[in-house]
């Protein structure tokens, strides 16, 4: 990163900068229970692989995580059952949207990537052969690389459940195609309950530290995973983290990152810091206006794109 000012003084400007973008966007409503949140919070938290921590608006705040723990899920299913995943989920952007149906029927039931729902569905299922409770595995991680306790929204996790028609559809499909092995509606259960885990911006941006740091936590004091882990992760953010808006975000933030329908998105700057942002109201692929916002302000401030 390249600046004159302090981190402190960057959060500041970027929080002026985003003002014009709220009411652009609208927070997600498929989930109904998602709707309830206030739509103009707003909360950033950058996290330097040095240990020091810079925080803005409501980073303290725990919200919805959603999608954003599919990169927690599959680094959980990359270190325990490893190259094995590949077998089920490919490595390819998708260009389409998160939950799109018919290119997985065309591709014989095999997601382009572990990001979209198909995918992360995919993930869950392996990750259910790891642990009884995958949501609860999933959240526990988080929460020891954050060093933090986290929750699952018991009533974000049933609203989404109820109204999962889509992700039943796309589960189904990849039942048939033998993709999952588990009974569809334990998978369903599973994968809404870990879209429920919720997290702050401050903690999730001390639980995506070892992808700036090369596995190494320097929250935790000790390596959690191996480097070419975090490379691979960061690549796959890069390519597959906010679906058919990567390209754009790669062009305007130049960041791996990756997006939740709750509003958050986290970034990497390998070998510097975290950044992770909040904002509930989502453009049309499901990316937090305000964050999208936010990050490329940072980014043009500090310089720090990797491209
Ligand atoms: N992009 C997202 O955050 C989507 C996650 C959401 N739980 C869903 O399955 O639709």
């Amino acid at each position: 990163m390249k600046h004159e000012l302090s981190i402190a003084e960057v959060l500041s400007q970027v929080e002026k900068t985003v003002q014009p973008h709220f009411g652009k966007g609208r927070p997600a409503d498929y989930i109904p229970e998602l709707q309830r949140v206030d739509p103009r919070k707003f909360g950033m938290a950058v996290k330097m692989v040095s240990g020091a921590e810079y925080v803005v608006g409501d980073a303290d705040e725990p919200f919805s995580a959603q999608s954003v723990t599919k990169l927690f899920a599959l680094g959980i299913a990359l270190n325990r059952i490893g190259d094995e995943v590949w077998t089920r989920v490919g490595k390819e952007p998708s260009g389409t949207p998160f939950n799109f149906l018919s290119q997985l029927e065309h591709e014989g039931g095999l997601p382009r990537n572990p990001f979209i729902n198909a995918g992360a569905l995919a993930v869950t299922d392996m990750l259910m052969r790891v642990a009884k409770r995958s949501d609860a595995l999933v959240r526990d991680y988080m929460g020891f690389l954050a060093q933090s306790s986290l929750t699952i929204d018991e009533d974000v996790a049933a609203s989404e459940v109820e109204t999962a028609h889509k992700n039943r559809a796309i589960a189904n499909l990849m039942k048939g195609a033998g993709t999952i092995t588990h009974d569809v509606e334990a998978v369903i259960a599973a994968y809404c309950r870990q879209c429920a885990i919720t997290i702050s911006c401050r903690d999730l941006a001390r639980a995506a530290l070892p992808l700036a740091a090369g596995g190494f936590s320097p929250v935790v004091e000790e390596t959690v995973f191996p480097e070419r882990l975090a490379r691979r992760l960061n690549a796959l953010m890069l390519t597959c983290g906010l679906y058919d808006s990567v390209g754009s975000f790669a062009y305007r933030v130049g960041l791996p990152a990756k997006s939740g329908v709750g509003g958050g998105i986290v970034a990497v700057i390998p070998g510097q810091a975290t950044i992770a942002v909040w904002s509930p109201e989502l453009d049309r692929f499901g990316t937090s206006v305000v964050g999208f916002a936010a990050l490329e302000a940072f980014s043009q401030i500090t310089n720090c794109s990797v491209l």
